[in-house]
């Protein structure tokens, strides 16, 4: 019996959990057109896909929503639990590909990846699925019978994710039903592809119904997108993470000009109308904030336990602070006059007052009222539209990509009326109805389901207005934004005795342990020792690796931090070659026996021409080879060519002497020889060998230690939180000899011995790799020359 559940209580309890879920009804085209014919799914046949058992998606895929489980029976689920069909391809469609007429819309606000989602959904039709009839619908719903559609294909929007904002132009109001399922109508379009936010979502809903009552053969879905992260049911909202980063550089700002006021406010004002998500998760990621307002937690602005009072402190502390508040904050206490309470915009949404410029004067009021002649400036900073127009970051474009696939594979099935989103971080189909009604608001308590962070509640921001409590403050969490680590690291040097030895004789009863893979074996020595001597002392561990590979758990820290580093490196490289006559830009980056950072900075890149990775062995010379493909590309583009090699591939290939051979870091770890220094004399002696006196570059890029040795982005800064608090709640618990880590969106404890063994490598047999191959077309090196 370990914390209370003994093995046949959890047996059946499993069982019982097992046995009570409900699949959510999906519609499909079938529902009110059954003699549909189907046709075999065309990624059968193509030459990227290597559809392996498991590759298609079946109905009988779903995915749960509420994955917390309580196994001692207190806290069971009030109903069956709730299951959706998973999002992927099938393996029988419901479209002659040939004969589809797609139509993709944006409506609302803009958001970081709307241009991403767009290009996606056109290359993904265009390259999966073969489809050449692809339109884009100008300035939202109007656009359907207002403007003539615009033809797409992937050469036009080749650059697309590259800027903000909507190529398409979008629009609030103009929503018109009978208009628009008419023009859908009379222009022959059989698939609709609505991206938008909540309003957006009924309006689809509407389309849906109407195109069912009158029986057509169109299938419609939803991309959810609101930069204000304020749709329920899905994980996230694509754009919200690159507008918490851009949030998070206007706090800095804040900060910087507050400390160098006497008595100095920075205010910062961000976006979010009926919640304050970006204005929370940019205030964690900072940790300069000392007061967060959001539309979820009413506040006041006089009197014990408010603002002023507050505020007051603080200066009389640190002589400054910063406060940054949602713009759907304080909309109760700031006056308005009868005509503004009744203001609406073209969609029917309330219109706000400023509640930042309002704040701003009233504290210059308090000021003025409560210390005459004392010194005092409010800095105010609005970059509301700053952080929603700009593009997405490379975690968002990457997310971007994979809501489009989801939501093609979704139409092509012959689902209609769905959205497609990550739930518990895999991708659903979920019923339009249902998310067009969904709210997500900044989470208070772990319980509020998937898409609200666990662990992560307004308790650990700095103050939260408790009307009842005389200390309502808390102390600033502040660390200096620095790479790196500030205690230092090194490889080798374990030597268990006297580790445990010096843990035991300083007194320590708690240890955390940061680290890699091997660090982790480390750690299971240092626990069984801890074991074996019998003493009070709780180990655990904290995966670290910016190779992403370690197992279980669902990424690691600083992952996405440096695959966005790894794409502008990726930038540079393609600019510097397509700059040059016949250049290749050539850029390595960190990967050892992974190539999640090539990987996942190439797809979101979409510049590069060939990815090598060590789990994919590749080849030089001959048919199938890398010269070879270089050679086509070269012709073809006339210019840019971009091959990122991740440090660990390749090995095979580079000639190295025999003290090579043996050579080990400090940790036992074998020492790589450079296969970005190789690659580029490779590349040089080839092309003088077979294109003797024609130009050639090649520019090479070797950006890996910049890549990680930079400060976490707003992501990871918040993600290591939330590993720091959720290991020291099980260390305080008197849980050992475990790590914290995220498993499907949600923080578990894992033994720490389970985590040392588990690798995470990239699978080039499953869709990502085949995915990234229909992209850039890069040879699968499977068939070297002489083997068949
Ligand atoms: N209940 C509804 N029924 C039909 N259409 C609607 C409805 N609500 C909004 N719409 C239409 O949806 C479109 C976008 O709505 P809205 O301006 O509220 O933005 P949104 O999709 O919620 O995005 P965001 O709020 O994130 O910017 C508009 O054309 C609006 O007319
Ligand atoms: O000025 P617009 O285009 O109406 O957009 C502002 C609104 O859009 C959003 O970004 C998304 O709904 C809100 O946070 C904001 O109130
Ligand atoms: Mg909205």
């Amino acid at each position: 019996m370990a914390g209370g559940v003994d093995e046949s209580d959890t047996r059946r309890t499993l069982s019982d959990g097992i046995s009570s879920v409900k699949l959510q009804k999906l519609s499909h085209l079938t529902d009110y057109l059954p003699d549909l014919s189907t046709f075999p799914n065309p990624l059968d046949e193509n030459p990227f896909y290597h559809p392996s058992a498991g590759f298609f998606i079946w109905p009988t895929d779903v995915i749960l929503r509420d994955i917390l489980h309580d196994l001692s029976g207190t806290f069971q689920p009030s109903g069956p639990r709730l299951a959706y069909h998973r999002a992927g391809p099938r393996k029988k469609i419901f479209y002659n590909t040939s004969r589809v007429r797609a139509a993709i819309v944006t409506c609302g606000g803009l958001c970081p990846g709307l241009n991403t989602v767009i290009r996606e959904l056109v290359v993904g039709l265009w390259e999966l699925y073969g489809v050449r009839e692809i339109f884009g619908i100008k300035s939202g719903y109007r656009g359907f019978y207002s403007f003539d559609p615009v033809r797409l294909d992937p050469k036009l929007v080749k650059h697309w994710h590259k800027v903000g904002g909507t190529a398409l132009e979008t629009s609030r109001g103009g929503f018109d039903l009978k208009k628009i399922v008419d023009a859908i109508e009379s222009r022959g379009f059989n698939q609709v592809y609505i991206i938008g936010g909540d309003g957006t979502m009924r309006g689809a809903v509407k389309i849906f119904d109407e195109i069912r009552d009158r029986k057509l053969n169109i299938g419609v879905a939803g991309i959810p997108k609101t930069v204000d992260n304020d749709i329920g049911i899905i994980d996230r909202s694509f754009g919200f993470q690159t507008a918490v980063e851009a949030a998070q550089q206007a706090i800095s700002a804040g900060h910087v000009e507050a400390e160098s006021a006497v008595n100095g406010i920075g205010l910062v004002k961000l976006m979010g109308r009926s919640t304050g998500h970006i204005a929370l998760h940019s205030t964690l990621s900072s940790r300069d904030v000392d007061c967060c307002l959001i539309p979820e937690n009413d506040f006041y602005l006089e009197g014990e336990g408010g603002l002023l009072e507050f505020l007051d402190q603080r200066l009389k502390k640190n002589g400054h602070a910063v406060v940054v508040v949602a713009e759907g904050a304080g909309q109760e206490v700031i006056p308005r006059n009868e005509a503004q309470k009744e203001e609406r915009d073209e969609s029917g949404n309330p219109v706000f007052l400023d509640v930042g410029v309002w704040l701003k004067s009233e504290l210059k009021n308090w000021w003025v009222r409560d210390h005459p002649g004392e010194l005092f400036t409010v800095k105010y900073i609005d970059p509301t539209y700053m952080i929603r127009a700009i593009p997405a970051n490379a975690t968002d474009n990457l997310y971007c990509t994979l809501l489009a696939h989801s939501a093609i594979h979704g139409v092509m099935a012959g689902y209609t009326g769905f959205v497609s989103g990550p739930i518990n971080g895999n991708y659903a189909y979920i019923p339009v109805e249902e998310v067009a009604v969904a709210q997500n608001k900044a989470g208070f308590l772990l319980s509020q389901g998937a898409s609200a962070m666990p662990y992560l509640d307004l308790g650990m921001l700095n103050c939260s207005f408790p009307k009842n409590s005389s200390d309502p403050l808390r102390l600033p969490l502040r660390s200096p934004l620095l790479g790196g680590t500030a205690l230092e690291t090194a490889r080798g040097g374990f030597d268990l005795e006297k580790i445990v030895d010096a843990i035991e004789s300083r007194g320590f009863n708690q240890v955390y342990v940061i680290g890699g893979d091997g660090t982790m074996r480390g750690a299971v020595k240092i626990f069984n020792e801890i074991r074996d001597r019998k003493l009070n002392v709780a180990v655990a561990g904290i995966p670290k690796t910016v190779d992403n590979d370690i197992g279980i758990i669902d990424r690691s820290f600083g992952f996405q931090t440096a695959v966005e580093a790894a794409q502008e490196a990726i930038n540079a490289g393609h600019v510097e070659a397509a700059s040059a006559v016949n250049g290749i830009g050539l850029v390595k980056l960190m990967g050892r026996n992974a190539g999640h950072i090539a990987l996942h900075a190439t797809m979101s890149s979409r510049d590069v021409d060939c990815c090598l990775i060590p789990e994919n062995d590749f080849y030089l010379e001959g048919e199938g080879g890398l010269f070879r493909f270089l050679e086509d590309r070269i012709k073809r583009n006339g210019h840019a060519v971009v091959v990122v090699a991740a440090e660990g591939a390749g090995q095979e290939l580079i000639p190295r002497s025999e003290a090579e051979k043996g050579e080990k870091d400090e940790s036992g770890n074998q020492v790589f020889l450079d296969v970005g220094v190789w690659l580029n004399s490779e590349l040089k002696k080839w092309w003088a060998r077979d294109h003797p006196g024609e130009l050639f570059t090649v520019k090479y890029i070797d950006p890996t230690y910049m890549i990680r040795a930079i400060p976490a982005n707003a992501t990871d800064n918040e993600y290591c939180t939330l590993l720091a608090h959720s290991a020291i709640h099980g260390v305080m618990a008197g849980y050992t000899g475990f790590v914290s880590g995220p498993i499907n969106g949600n923080y578990a404890y894992i033994p720490v011995e389970k985590v040392a063994l588990a690798k995470n490598r990239v699978n080039v047999r499953d869709h990502t790799w085949a995915w990234l191959r229909s992209v850039n077309n890069q040879p699968d090196f499977l068939t070297r020359p002489g083997s068949v």
